[in-house]
């Protein structure tokens, strides 16, 4: 099935049009380095899994960003699968890869903003065996299908993995979680590592449902990357989980590139001498470029547009114009530190 266009929002300035080739290009580099690591191509025919689907809220909660982020609808908020997709020795032999490196690190690479209340991650480039699994079985015989069962307006062959990462919540050290956040640009799929036996609490806890997926052994979580998620707290032992991030290579998702860039020329622009004529240079070149990208409708994704065009014109000085920039940010985040902060000097 092709994919729905994604609607602009208003007709493309010259200017912007004129932005859409260096973010096309953008998107397929991503492409380019996903082909060069990770499986990509025909999806093993399979009838569709069980599963149990949660629709977005309606009618859409006032607390929580319930909006359904574009290509979704509000159907799409999450699929677990009823049954499990993966055997527990092929769950076992990825724990056992990762339980022996030494490579884990604090930070999430796609959530780097979430608190890591001592959640680790560990790239599967780090762990050869899984890579390999995930390459020659788990993703064109289980994972390519079932995305492309639960969205089929995402066809399974052009999907690509941007990143994959096994996480780990132990215990041992106190509670262990991951804090509220969105992922990377389109589909987080998530597959349980271990058994409820080994665990208590845990899980998924998706925002606009105010509870924890908890899925046992081998299941299997699909949620839009956007959607507002974390990690709840494991209160005893240790919750491993598998997570790859997909996107496609036949949606070049214009404004996620336009918020990569504008996020990319503000971290610059903080890094310029305070004062120096660089710096307000790098903060003008900052917020007009997250003014594009809420343009392109990034802001239809999430905070971080509308955070970053407040914070840019704040630091220029233009408090005054940033406070319905945080406040946007506070309607789609409203426990987003950052925003409350800046709302907070910019009213000063
Ligand atoms: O613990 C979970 O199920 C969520 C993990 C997550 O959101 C992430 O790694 O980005
Ligand atoms: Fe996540």
């Amino acid at each position: 099935l092709p994919l729905p266009a994604p609607a602009p929002p208003v007709p493309l300035s010259p200017h912007l049009q004129s932005l859409l080739p260096s973010l096309a290009a953008a998107h397929r580099s991503d492409v380019s380095l996903s082909e060069a690591r990770f499986y990509h191509g025909p999806a093993t025919p399979r009838p569709a899994p069980a599963w149990r689907s949660f629709p977005f809220p309606s009618p859409a909660s006032a607390d929580v960003d319930s909006r359904a982020p574009p290509p979704f609808g509000r159907g799409d908020l999450a699929r677990a699968s009823q049954e499990p997709l993966f055997t527990l020795a092929e769950c076992a032999a990825v724990v056992s890869e990762a339980e022996a490196s030494r490579s884990w690190r604090g930070a999430a690479p796609h959530a780097s903003y979430a608190e890591a209340g001592g959640a680790s991650f560990l790239p599967l480039r780090e762990l050869p065996g899984s890579l390999a699994w995930l390459n020659g079985r788990a993703l064109p015989e289980v994972l390519l299908p079932a995305v492309a069962a639960a969205f089929p307006f995402l066809e399974p062959e052009q999907l690509r993995v941007s990143a994959a990462s096994v996480v780990k919540y132990d215990a041992r050290a106190g509670a262990s979680s991951l804090g509220v956040h969105r992922d990377g640009p389109l589909v987080a799929a998530t597959v349980s590592l271990n058994g409820f036996e080994e665990y208590d609490g845990g899980g998924t806890y998706i925002e606009a449902l105010d509870r924890a997926l908890r899925l046992d052994a081998g299941h299997l979580l699909l949620h839009p990357a956007a959607v507002r998620h974390g990690g709840a707290a494991t209160t005893r032992g240790g919750r491993y989980i598998l997570v790859v991030w997909l996107f496609s290579a036949a949606l070049p998702m214009p404004r996620h590139y336009a918020l990569r860039r504008a996020g990319g020329l503000l971290a610059a622009a903080l890094r310029a001498a305070p004062g120096g004529p660089f710096r307000q240079e790098a903060l003008a070149a900052a917020a007009a470029a997250f003014g594009d990208a809420l343009k392109l409708g990034a802001g239809e994704e999430g905070e971080a547009a509308h955070l970053g065009r407040g914070q840019a014109l704040l630091e220029l000085g233009r408090g005054g114009e940033a406070v319905p920039f945080f406040e946007a940010a506070l309607e789609r985040a409203p426990d987003n530190r950052l925003a409350k902060q800046l709302l907070l000097r910019a009213n000063e």
